[in-house]
């Protein structure tokens, strides 16, 4: 198993972030400013599979979206790679785009009902310009298609979403990630959209990516289970901070903050797979 570099700098640095959002009235005029992610900070080392847990409303999903750019940070930057993001231009978003993949919450909204299974993972490749000709792009899609549990590859080419099951909607998702070879996976709520029998599975698949493949993920969840199994490091997150972050098992088995402890007393009787949270 790749373990992570220490003496390499982080992959992925948020640093004091801040997201305000603003209200305003019908008419424009503002009402009120609201605070949504305060002095967030997190970092997501090479190979490392770091969890972001908290309730819903916390400001998970805006710490992520800034991270990615979609959302304009109000303080705080964004390092990828020991490079300041801050004040980078389009070119640059959109390469750090490809080295940093979403996997959304729901792949059903996430994947054109229209397009085939090919299409959609041709996608990304086409518009990053990756794969010289067609065959190598056919090469590059059936690959990712395999290590995602898409097998055989040519089964699912010619199939479109609808005829494919949550889970292996799910797959599709990551398969068009994966075949950008990004170094950093976000997943924003991977599993909650879907059935606890296959949930594990997908789970599964991004300890593989560690393992196999040195990627990182930062998974934003508030399923404590997937986060207890999978995370090496968890951040715990209310009302826009971060009140504790550690080594999973010991934030799970002696959280220091009253709110993680509510966190997992909330989340005991959960199981996943192989055991419930302690
Ligand atoms: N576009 C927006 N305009 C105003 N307020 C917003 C906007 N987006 C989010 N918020 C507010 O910011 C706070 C954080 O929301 P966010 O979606 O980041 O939380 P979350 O932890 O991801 O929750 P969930 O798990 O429900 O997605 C919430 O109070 C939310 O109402």
């Amino acid at each position: 198993m790749m373990r992570a570099q220490a003496s390499a700098p982080p992959l992925l640095e948020l640093r004091h972030l801040r997201v305000n959002f603003v209200e305003q009235s019908l008419f424009g005029r503002t009402l009120n400013e609201v605070s949504a992610v305060d002095d967030v900070s997190i970092e997501v080392r090479q190979g490392e599979i770091v969890a972001l847990i908290g309730a819903s409303g916390s400001g998970k999903t805006t710490t992520v979206r800034a991270a990615l750019g979609l959302q304009p940070v109000t303080a705080g930057e964004i390092v990828f790679s020991g490079r300041p993001m801050t004040g980078m231009g389009p070119r640059e978003w959109k390469d750090l785009r490809r080295r940093m993949q979403l996997i959304f919450q729901d792949p059903t909204e996430a994947l054109n009902p229209r397009m085939t299974v090919e299409e959609i993972v041709m996608e990304g490749l086409l518009i990053h310009r990756l794969g010289e000709n067609p065959s190598r792009r056919r090469e590059m899609i059936e690959e990712a298609l395999g290590f995602v549990g898409l097998t055989p590859p040519g089964h699912f080419l010619r199939r479109h979403p609808h005829t494919l099951s949550g889970g292996q909607r799910q797959r599709v998702a990551i398969a068009a990630a994966l075949v950008l070879s990004p170094e950093l996976l976000i997943a924003d709520e991977p599993v909650s959209m879907l059935d606890p029998s296959i949930r594990a599975g997908i789970l599964d698949l991004f300890a593989r990516l560690r393992a196999e493949r040195g990627m990182s993920t930062l998974m934003v969840t508030h399923d404590l289970p997937s986060a207890y199994h999978l995370a090496d490091r968890v951040y715990v997150m209310n009302r826009g901070r971060i009140v504790e972050e550690g080594p999973t098992k010991q934030v799970f088995r002696s959280p220091s903050h009253d709110y993680t402890k509510a966190l997992i007393r909330a989340a005991s009787g959960q199981t996943l797979a192989d055991g419930p949270v302690p």
